[in-house]
């Protein structure tokens, strides 16, 4: 039975998705990366840091619920977590919670905290919607030590702690930036075999550096027509520089533009050509 509050994307709109999605594939070596998020006409998230700005339409709202039905992961930092309480699960008709059963097609949320910045209690969004069936409880990637009361909460909601080993392999309280293929290794011992990375700025910025493009396999990009100034979280990649020359730091291939409402849509693979 289909629900109030769910979201509804066409089959010959997600036709034009499809082709940047996930493939059944027992045999990766990592879990697919998607990364997707959506920008200001000025390429920005947000307003401001720490504050939440609604830049999707209806419309690519649904594609981005799509997207989260098809993929095992969801993955944000810690600023994400801190500045949007988000509720990082699908929202489509059909899929578990809302009219499916069980928790089919939704994502496990994934928090990037090595510090334990996150303070969540029982009543974070992502909390109350898998206590009530509509979610997964999140996975807490982290190199701080997380109170046993924290701990016992998200357990009891399905979800758990990712301690991230220093290289001693000891907890490291010291560790605040974790390489992403160790982070996507740790992913895919627990069995994700595809993840969508959401953001924020830090974490997008970081995996659109020259260091980190390779480990991306798609992008989709909603773009809302509006400028938020200067101020706010901005896609903007370090420089790339070479043998003391400055080169673009990523290209995609395989371009689609996907006007959804009054968004558009960029989809493509990153271009691994020099
Ligand atoms: N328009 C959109 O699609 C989206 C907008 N946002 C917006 O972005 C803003 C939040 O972005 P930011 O403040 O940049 O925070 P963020 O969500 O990128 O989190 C940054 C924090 O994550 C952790 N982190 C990231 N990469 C790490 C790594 N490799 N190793 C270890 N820790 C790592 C660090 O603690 C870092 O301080 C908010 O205003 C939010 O509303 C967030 C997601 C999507
Ligand atoms: N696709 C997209 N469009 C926007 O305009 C956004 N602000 C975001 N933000 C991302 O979605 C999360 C909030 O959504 P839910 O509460 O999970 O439904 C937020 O945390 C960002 O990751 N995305």
């Amino acid at each position: 039975m289909a629900t109030r509050d769910a979201l509804k994307f066409a089959t010959s709109q997600s036709d034009q998705i499809d082709p940047y999605l996930p493939s059944p594939s027992p045999h990766l070596s990592k879990p697919f990366v998607t990364l997707t998020f959506a920008t200001s006409l000025d390429s920005q998230l947000s307003l401001a840091p720490g504050v939440q700005t609604a830049l999707s339409g209806p419309e690519s709202k649904a594609m981005t619920h799509y997207l989260r039905s098809k993929h095992d992961a969801i993955l944000i930092g810690v600023g994400t977590a801190v500045a949007d309480n988000p509720s990082l699960n699908c929202r489509i008709e059909g899929v578990g919670g809302y009219g499916g059963p069980g928790l089919v097609a939704q994502p496990r949320p994934v928090v990037v905290d090595p510090k334990g910045r996150w303070d969540f209690d029982a009543e974070s969004k992502v909390m109350k919607l898998a206590k009530e069936g509509k979610g997964k409880a999140p996975w807490l990637v982290t190199g701080a030590s997380i109170s046993q009361e924290k701990r016992d909460l998200l357990e009891r909601a399905g979800g758990k702690v990712l301690e991230f080993l220093s290289s001693s392999n000891q907890p490291s309280l010291l560790t605040s930036s974790i390489s992403w293929s160790a982070m996507l290794d740790v992913l895919a011992d627990q069995g994700v075999k595809s993840v969508m990375i959401e953001g924020g700025g830090v974490v997008i910025n970081d995996l659109l550096s020259s260091a980190n493009f390779k480990l991306i396999d798609s992008v989709v990009v909603t773009l809302a027509p509006t400028w938020l100034g200067k101020g706010g979280v901005q896609v903007c990649p370090n420089e790339r520089i070479e043998d003391g020359r400055r080169l673009p730091v990523g290209r995609l291939k395989d371009v689609k533009w996907i006007p959804l409402g009054e968004d558009v849509v960029l989809c493509g693979h990153p271009n691994m050509e020099p």
